[in-house]
């Protein structure tokens, strides 16, 4: 049938065309084989509607006297109403788009039609090419078994090579369900296949995407699943993903709930929960991270399928190469991975795209996945805004044209049916189209700062949004989004501009101050990570920057590892002072005395088990570490193994926390971080460090580990160079400055005391609560403020003889006699004797509130209370 047998009314004067953001508009209609335009004036200016045909999901027709309106429910969730004069010719415009809208034969598509100046149909379709990706890999078995395998897979989808992890040699495979049937049939070359991925001392991961129960019932319908006893070294992981239907149903309900604007707010909560959109985005996203975390933490290899191996396995697939490979978040890698994951593995666009959200026809085949998929990309380019080199209009610009578009991509439900129907000869590549030049513009992200870590994304609760830009495209306006958006490519263009900053750093404290603020630079800047999102919603709200108090939500959650020893008790206490009892958690590997434990939230945690520390941050939505837990010099020196462990291996796993969760993290150092050779009187911030103890080497080794992640890859990292704190309420835990607090509680007790060190051995040294200060005062710092990431800090420096000196004024019989212990004397001679923190005092305000006179008196004070209060002697 030709397309004019369709068309009875090709042409309509003055329609009326009401449309989102614009004012009506009245022209002539005019209907094509595959467009409807509208052509008409906006005052002065003539202004043009053009509308594929294919993008209609649902008409609706209603008859007012003599006229008729047609309401168009687009697949991209846009509305339109025309009001055609003529009820006759309005019900034929209907009953034309309700033909042309819904074309089955794929070569009568526009996709076919369509030729556009700049494009030849001799240019390449394929952006990727596995054989070329995957050349270095040796082929894993013969044609023939191949074969076999392929035939005990459903639709003979047999285990593929999806990921190769270049680091570590494993692999990610995907396949759809084996048909063990009710029979439990086996495959021998199935089995060979899978084993020869693996070699024999190793273990496998496969990850059915269905509940086992779903893996137990589609044995019924011949599929089933890989049994224990005949893939033996293969795990299985079951996750429950929504697939077809449900998923079809839920993006039905969040669009009505979303088109509805006069939801109150209750109604709109509820609408929003019942679609279980975001519950769908949180699963996928959830095992998306499992399965890389199998591959890039376990060292294991990972089969992953549902029964067709088109949908969910894809969704995981795709997802779990963007949080482990770099190039498949640069724009190029990101098509190609879709190329590779979705067009050319056999997703069913055709099947699964034929409706949206709109349509009244009977559901078949449809369901969302790649929508889905859109949704969990965008979730994590916005949870690591620098991370992917596109943006959102990428995204958009793919949700649309997998339901309608001018070219031929997505089309056909297999490479196969494209190829049969000659799809790649006679139609243009979308994805081809999107990596030109004269398009990357438009569709990268001005902030991206590529990474070579892995993005983990974060599915807490709080941590996922509904992406405002695709569901709300269409109700609510998007001009603030572009002003945004055009103000971040300012805010970069006058950054590369500016010298004063290494390129990286620039960056990273442009971020810095979208996420985080920067009052004393410029109030603009005070846009939190929120407008990242592009959320038209949260702008309006965020964009109140005339407060000067931090908004409620930027409270740190703040942890504090290894918060049992001198000085975490007293920080958290301070901490909880300003932000709330709840929002900082104490931890350790020790008991909490009971005071500590009533006084807030205690948890166990061991730095050095990564997964716990883990769960602790994701589940208690930290946003600040303080990471205390380490052993000091004489310990140390005592213990270097565990020293080693403690200081280095602990570190690297908060350091790699605190990436992965863009936290702020605090790590102190010391004096103990020089050596002989630095400068001793005084140490500056910068100058030769060769400490000689263990607990100096893993001291430098952390201020360069977290200055280092700074500088590439943005990490929040803050170090203070503590002197040796001394304090009454809790005791030192095995340091080489110890001695400064001991002689105080034995001048009260007995009078009398023994110092390990000689009596000229002067070290800087701190009251505690000028300590406590300055970590709170570091932490608040605005970025900007910082030149460094590592200060020292100081407040006094004394030799024993001078504090007991200064003892006596107060208990004047106070003997003091001296016997050096050899290995805590030759640390305390390789130390500074003094600290310059000049640039602490410039950058960002320190200055410390005790002298030696204050520090003996409020010692001696609270010592002697403490005794006093438990019935203790006092001398
Ligand atoms: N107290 C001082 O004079 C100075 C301290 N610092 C630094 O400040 C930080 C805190 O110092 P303090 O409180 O004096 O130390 P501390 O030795 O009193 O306390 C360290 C805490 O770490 C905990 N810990 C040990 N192994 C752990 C593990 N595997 N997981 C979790 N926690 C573990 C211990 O149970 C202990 O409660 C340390 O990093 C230290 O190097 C720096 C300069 C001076
Ligand atoms: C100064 C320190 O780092 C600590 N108190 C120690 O003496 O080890």
């Amino acid at each position: 049938m030709e397309f004019s047998e369709h068309i009875k009314t090709a042409n309509v004067e003055n329609v009326v065309l009401t449309r989102p953001f614009h004012p009506p508009m009245k022209g002539t209609l005019c209907l094509t084989g595959h467009h409807l335009l509208l052509s008409g004036r906006d005052g002065d200016s003539s202004t043009q509607l053009l509308l594929l045909l294919r993008n209609i999901d649902a008409i609706e027709k209603r008859n007012a006297g003599s006229s008729g309106t047609i309401t168009l429910k687009c697949k991209d969730l846009c509305v339109l109403q025309l009001d055609i004069p003529g009820m006759e010719e309005c019900l034929n415009i209907a009953r034309s788009i309700e033909a042309l809208s819904s074309l089955e034969t794929v070569t009568e598509m526009y996709p076919f039609f369509y030729r556009p100046p700049r494009l030849s149909l001799q240019d390449q379709w394929g952006l990727s090419s596995p054989e070329q990706d995957f050349a270095h890999i040796e082929a894993l078995t013969d044609r023939w078994r191949l074969s076999q395998a392929a035939k005990f897979r459903q639709g003979g989808r047999f285990p593929v090579l999806s990921y190769y992890h270049r680091e570590n040699g494993k692999v990610i495979m995907r396949s759809s369900q084996p048909l063990t049937g009710a029979n439990r049939k086996r495959c021998k070359e199935d089995e060979l296949l899978l084993q020869a991925v693996i070699d024999g001392s190793e273990l496998g991961y496969i990850i059915d995407t269905r509940s086992t129960q779903l893996a137990q019932q589609a044995r019924m319908t011949g599929g089933g699943f890989e049994s224990k006893s005949n893939y033996i070294a293969w795990k299985r992981l079951h996750r429950n993903l929504e697939r077809g239907k449900v998923l079809q149903e839920s993006l039905i309900k969040l669009a009505e709930a979303c088109s509805d604007q006069s939801h109150s707010m209750d109604r709109w909560l509820s609408k929003l929960e019942n679609s279980k959109w975001l519950s769908h985005v949180n699963s996928v996203l959830s095992t998306a991270g499992l399965l890389a975390e199998c591959v890039e933490r376990e060292g294991c290899s990972v089969l992953v399928h549902g029964s067709d191996g088109t949908d969910t396995t894809l969704l995981l697939t795709t997802l779990a190469q963007l949080i482990l490979e770099p190039h498949c978040r640069t724009l190029s890698g990101f098509l190609a991975l879709l190329e590779r994951e979705w067009v050319q593995a056999g997703h069913p666009f055709q099947q699964r795209c034929a409706h949206s959200a709109y349509s009244h026809a009977r559901l078949r085949q449809e369901a969302p996945a790649f929508l889905l998929l859109l949704d969990c990309v965008w979730q994590l380019g916005r949870q690591f805004p620098l991370a992917l080199e596109f943006g959102e209009p990428l995204l958009l610009q793919l949700a649309r044209d997998a339901y309608a578009s001018d070219f031929g991509t997505f089309l056909c439900n297999s490479d196969k049916e494209r190829c049969a129907l000659g799809v790649k000869e006679n139609t243009h590549c979308l994805l081809q189209f999107l990596c030109r030049p004269s398009e990357r513009d438009r569709l990268t992200n001005p902030l991206y700062q590529a990474t070579e870590l892995a993005i983990w994304p974060s599915v807490q609760p709080q941590a996922l949004q509904l992406w405002t830009g695709l569901f709300f495209r269409w109700t609510q306006s998007a001009q603030c989004l572009d002003k945004a958006r055009e103000e971040i490519c300012n805010l970069v263009t006058q950054n590369q501009g500016c010298n004063s900053f290494p390129g990286g750093q620039r960056l990273v404290m442009l971020s810095g101050w979208l996420r985080r603020g920067c009052r004393s630079r410029a109030r603009w800047y005070y846009l939190p990570a929120r407008v990242l999102s592009w959320s038209p919603r949260q702008i309006s709200r965020w964009n109140k920057q005339d407060t000067t108090d931090p908004a409620p939500l930027e409270r740190p959650r703040v942890l504090i590892t290894g918060g049992l020893g001198q000085l975490g008790v007293g920080l958290a206490q301070l901490l909880r002072k300003q932000y709330g009892t709840d929002n900082v958690i104490l931890s350790d590997i020790k008991k909490p005395p009971a005071d500590v434990f009533n006084s807030g939230p205690f948890v166990y945690a061991d730095v050095l088990d990564y997964k716990n520390l883990r769960e602790l941050v994701v589940n208690n939505r930290i946003t600040w570490l303080v990471h205390y837990s380490a052993l000091l010099s004489a310990v140390g020196e005592a213990n270097v193994a565990l020293a080693r462990k403690i200081n280095i291996t602990g570190l690297h796993n908060v350091l790699d926390l605190a990436l992965e969760n863009c936290l702020r993290l605090f790590v102190p150092s010391t004096i103990g971080a020089f050596g002989p050779s630095s400068p001793r009187d005084p140490a500056p911030d910068l100058c030769v460090q060769r400490p000689r103890t263990i607990y100096g080497v893993s001291k430098v080794h952390g201020e360069l580990m977290g200055e280092y992640l700074h500088h590439k890859y943005g990490l929040d990292f803050r170090c203070l160079r503590y002197p040796g704190i001394i304090s009454a309420d809790t005791q030192p835990g095995g340091g080489t400055t110890d001695y400064a607090v001991q002689i105080f509680h034995d001048a009260l007790s007995s009078g009398q005391f023994e110092c390990y060190l000689r009596a000229d051995t002067r070290l800087p040294m701190m009251h505690i609560d000028d300590c406590h200060r300055a970590t709170v005062e570091f932490m608040q710092a605005p970025d900007c403020q910082l030149s460094l990431r590592t200060y020292n800090i100081a407040a006094m420096s004394f030799t024993p003889e001078e504090v007991a000196e200064e003892i006596r004024k107060h208990l004047p019989n106070l003997r003091v006699t001296y016997n050096p212990d050899f290995v805590r004397q030759t640390i305390a001679d390789s130390w500074p004797m003094r600290f310059d923190d000049s640039n602490a005092q410039r950058d960002w305000g320190w200055r410390s509130l005790y002298s030696l006179s204050e520090l003996v008196v409020d010692m001696l004070g609270s010592i002697r209370e403490q005794r006093t209060k438990s019935g203790l002697p006092v001398s």
